[in-house]
Formats: C-alpha cells, structure tokens, sequence
C-alpha cells in the first residue's frame, strides 16, 4: 500500500509554536518531533504583552485561563490554529478567530474523569467534615465528633448538566451507593439507575449535593443565588467543579453563615488569579464559612488528563497545518481529503479559507481551469468556507502564480499551500 507523502508548507517558513499555562509535555514533544520549534510558559499574559509574544507564532496553545480576544487577533497576523488544552473554549472569540481563517481546538472530554473523580472525594470530606478535622488537626487540636458526618451511601447526589462529566459522575455515585438523580436542559439517555427530572428546582429541593457541571452561557451565569440556595434540602451540600459564574458567592456564603447549608466545595471562581502565589484574595468571605473545600482550578488536573490532552490537541493541530484537516476544530467548516500519496511528488495541496458568499468556487475553478485538479472539497459555516484543493504535476513556479491569484481574490482570508 502507497504510504501517505509528507506535506511541507510552501509559503511559511519554520512552525512557530508558543504553549502557555504550563501545557503538558506530551504536546512539546509532539511538536518537534515535527521539526516545529516549541516556546513555552508556565503563565498566562495579557493585552499588549499577549500581542508581542504573538507576533511570529503559527499555533498558540493555551488553556482555560488565556483570552483571546478580536484585538488581539486582529494583532496576530500569521497565527494559523489555537489548540486549548482543556475542554474550555469560551476564553476564546470564536467568531473573530473563524474570520480570521484561525482554526480553534479543544479536548472535549480527556480530563472529564479526572473531575469526575474529585467531586467523589469531596462528596466523602463533605460528609465527613474533612476539610475542618485536617485544619484543626494541622492546628494542633483533637476534635473527635460524629455529630453531622454521615456516611454517602443512600443519600441523593443531584447533577446539574449531565454531560461528559455529570454522566460520568454519575455511573461513579451509583457505584458507590447514591442515588443519583440530574436535571439538564436536553433530554438525555440517564445511564445505570439515574433519573432526569423536569426542572431545576425539583432537584434542589431533593437532593443532599447538588453538583454543577454546566458551561458557561448566559442562562448558567448566577444560575445559583439566593431563591435557589433556599429551595435546597437544610443540611445539604453544593459542589462546583464547573465555571465560576454559575454561584453567586455572596448568596453561598449566607446560606453557609446561616446553616442552611452544610457544606460546599469550590474548584472554580468568578475572577481567579492568572498566575501561583498568593493571589486567592478576592473572597474572603468564604474562608471562614463552616465545612468549605476550596481548590486552585484543579479538577482537570491530573498527570493522565493533561497527558492525554497534549497528545490530542497537539496531533488536532498538526494535521491542521500539515494537511490542511480541519476536522473536530470547533469554529471552522469541517474539511478533510484522503491523504496525498508519496508517488504524487509533485501533487500540492492548496487550502483556502474565504467568505461565505456567491461566487468564490466559480472564481476558484476559473484559475485551476488549466490544471489537473485530483480532488476537491470545500464546506461552509457562518460567515467562512474552507475549501481544499488537490492540485496534480504542478511546478513550484505555477504553485507561486497560484498563491499570488488565489491571494488577491476579494472574498480571500487566508490561503496556504502544502506540498
Ligand atoms: N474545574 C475544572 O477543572 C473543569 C474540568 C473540566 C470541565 N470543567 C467545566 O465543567 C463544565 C461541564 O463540562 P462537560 O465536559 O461535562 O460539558 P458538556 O458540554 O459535556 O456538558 C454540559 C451539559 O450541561 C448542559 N446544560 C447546558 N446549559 C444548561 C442549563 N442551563 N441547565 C442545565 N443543563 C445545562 C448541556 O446540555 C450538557 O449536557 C464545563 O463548563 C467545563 O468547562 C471544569
Ligand atoms: O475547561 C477545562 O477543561 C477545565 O476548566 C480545566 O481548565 P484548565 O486546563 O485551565 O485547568
């Protein structure tokens, strides 16, 4: 069988990759073994020195805390693909990125049993009040109590959003003896022995943890205040492993001053610092309510998700710039052509993203009308087309004049060649 031919890009020289927020190894190695040259950071930057360190760099990999924002695209002038190594991709503006011919994308669910996972053992060290015995302990005081510690078994676990990680939760709690009941606003398949409910506030009303495995949307922002605090169970927990914005801080810290609730845990935070160190000082409130777990972010972190991650979104993003594929990239049309063979040697790839409007294929065909073309494939979202082109005995001299037309086409974005 024909081996698929290795693509080299015509018109950019050397793949510049910039990984920021300490993006896993995995993904550095992936890169050079291409032959890409690899900068990486531990940190994340912001506005202007976001924009210097963009300058020469092809594909940007970040992770949740990064915003890419239409200024700072519009700055990123040979940016081709932004991998986000996590699930997230809201810190991103999409729409911008698609006009710009920038391919976006993420892990939609490596780390989603690594959450899965935590929200278990603090389902455990809220029951237990584990949290406040290690605190005391690490104080030097023996604080031996069974009153309020109950064990998990047989109570009601209710998920809010059963996606990746509430389904996943879910099999996990069953496991473990809960019941396990959800509310989501799609009509999903409940696995094992769990149940959907119509609405939101039947199952605060009847669950002991109310867990929060919901994006971050416009009708999930401060979906948790006050009314919903006091519609849940007296004596029960809220968990939140999903987006800051969901709870509104203020209303939790009340119901836990109050006892209404027993106890909270918190992975994620309206405004979180952009950097380790001493920069958690936005809530104090929260830090001496009763029985309350926080965490830096950290429920996707575990060594296997983050390497799993890497693995994934690095090899995404290389078949994006090595062939041009832009399957499972999450803001552009999907696209992808049978690889190039290695006895096509002089068959190059043309890949053009354009505007979403009448007329640009029959202008595409007008300038390959002399050419041998192989294949072809073109698709559409919103307001962008991509279309790939392979191209067959074509000479670098034609490949230049073929770049230059396609180029200073009107609905042009951005267009490469590999060859
Ligand atoms: N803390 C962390 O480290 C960490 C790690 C992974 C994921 N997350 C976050 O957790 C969240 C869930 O992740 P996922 O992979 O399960 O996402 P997912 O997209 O697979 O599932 C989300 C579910 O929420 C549902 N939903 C959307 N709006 C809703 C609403 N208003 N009410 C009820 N349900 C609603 C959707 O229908 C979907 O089923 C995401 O925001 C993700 O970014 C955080
Ligand atoms: O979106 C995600 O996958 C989680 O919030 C984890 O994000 P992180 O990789 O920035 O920790």
């Amino acid at each position: 069988m024909q081996k698929p031919k290795t693509l080299k890009p015509f018109n950019t020289s050397k793949i510049k990759v910039l990984l920021l927020e300490d993006v896993n190894p995995t993904a550095i190695n992936t890169f050079k073994e291409q032959g890409y040259q690899v900068e990486t950071c531990a940190k994340t930057f912001v506005g202007q020195e976001l924009i210097d360190k963009l300058r020469d760099v092809h594909i940007l990999g970040i992770r949740s805390k990064t915003k890419i924002t239409k200024e700072i695209l519009d700055e990123a002038n040979n940016l081709l693909a932004i991998g986000c190594f996590c699930i997230a991709t809201e810190q991103v503006d999409l729409k911008a990125a698609g006009k710009k011919g920038i391919a976006v994308y993420n892990s939609p669910f490596k780390n989603s049993h690594s959450v899965a996972e935590l929200v278990i053992g603090e389902i455990i060290s809220l029951a237990r009040q584990l949290g406040d015995r290690n605190r005391e302990m690490h104080n030097g005081i023996w604080n031996k109590v069974s009153r309020g510690c109950f064990e998990i078994r047989g109570k009601i676990l209710g998920i809010v959003g059963y996606g990746h990680v509430g389904s996943q939760l879910s099999v996990i709690a069953e496991a473990l003896g809960m019941r396990v009941y959800f509310y989501d606003v799609l009509q999903l398949m409940p696995l094992g022995s769990a149940r959907q409910v119509e609405t939101l506030d039947e199952l605060l009303a009847m669950s002991d943890f109310i867990t929060l495995h919901v994006p971050e949307l416009k009708d999930t922002r401060g979906m948790i205040g006050a009314r919903e605090i006091s519609l849940m169970k007296y004596g029960s927990f809220l968990i939140n492993n999903g987006r800051g914005s969901t709870v509104q801080l203020p209303a939790l810290v009340d119901g836990l001053k109050s006892g209404h609730l027993a106890g909270a845990a918190l992975d994620v935070y309206p405004k979180q610092p952009t950097s380790n160190g001493p920069h958690f000082t936005d809530y104090p409130d929260l830090l001496d309510c009763p029985n309350v777990i926080l965490t830096p972010h950290v429920a996707g972190a575990t060594e296997e998700a983050q390497a799993n991650i890497g693995l994934e979104v690095s090899t995404s993003l290389i078949q994006f710039i090595n062939d041009g594929t832009s399957l499972g990239a999450v803001n552009f049309p999907q696209v992808g052509l049978r690889a190039i063979r290695e006895d096509d040697a002089s068959t190059a790839r043309v890949l053009h993203v354009h505007q979403n409007i009448p007329g640009v294929l029959r202008e595409l065909n007008k300038i390959f009308a002399n050419h041998n073309v192989e294949k072809q494939y073109s698709n559409s979202k919103d307001d962008i087309a991509y279309v790939m082109i392979d191209v067959a005995n074509v000479s670098f001299t034609q490949l230049q004049s073929l770049y230059d037309t396609i180029n200073s086409t009107e609905a042009n974005i951005k267009t490469r060649i590999v060859y």
